[in-house]
């Protein structure tokens, strides 16, 4: 019989600055202006028929929140290793601070509710 593989999934929010070079909208985008970002990380994997888990959320949870420190009233041109702060490289940045979690991550989604952006990295790879 086949293994079930399930997905399990967290979110956290950050609030954050950024400068961006941008063709359109190119004034505004490059003062320094902040946004409330949110993120969800998902797992997929087997169930492991001794704790009942695909990863116990207490652990991610942990993880996530070591991510969002690096994040959270940050200026984010000055992160290092995001690169230009764009939703793309947040999910990009995500994807590598947690790929040696076990199952690693097979989603990344980080989105504004502003203005409706969002960016999805999947199946996230193992970096
Ligand atoms: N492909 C991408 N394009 C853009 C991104 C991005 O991450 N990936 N990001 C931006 C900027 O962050 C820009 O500041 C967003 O600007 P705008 O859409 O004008 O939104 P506002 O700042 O007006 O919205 P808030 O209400 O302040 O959130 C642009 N392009
Ligand atoms: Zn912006």
């Amino acid at each position: 019989m086949a293994i079930p593989q399930l997905t399990l999934s967290q979110r956290f929010f950050f609030d954050a600055a950024h400068t961006l070079r941008r063709e359109i909208e190119a004034e505004g985008s490059r003062r320094i202006h902040g946004h409330t970002y949110h993120a969800e990380v998902s797992v997929r994997g087997p169930l492991d028929a001794a704790t009942g888990m695909v990863i116990d959320l207490g652990l991610l949870r942990e993880r996530l929140q070591a991510v969002r420190a690096q994040l959270d009233h940050h200026l984010l041109d000055d992160v290092p290793g995001l690169g230009i702060p764009t939703l793309e490289n947040l999910c990009l940045f995500i994807s590598r601070a947690l790929a040696d979690l076990r199952p690693p991550p097979s989603r990344v989604r980080v989105w504004r509710d502003a203005l409706g952006d969002e960016c999805l990295l999947e199946p996230a790879p193992e970096l």
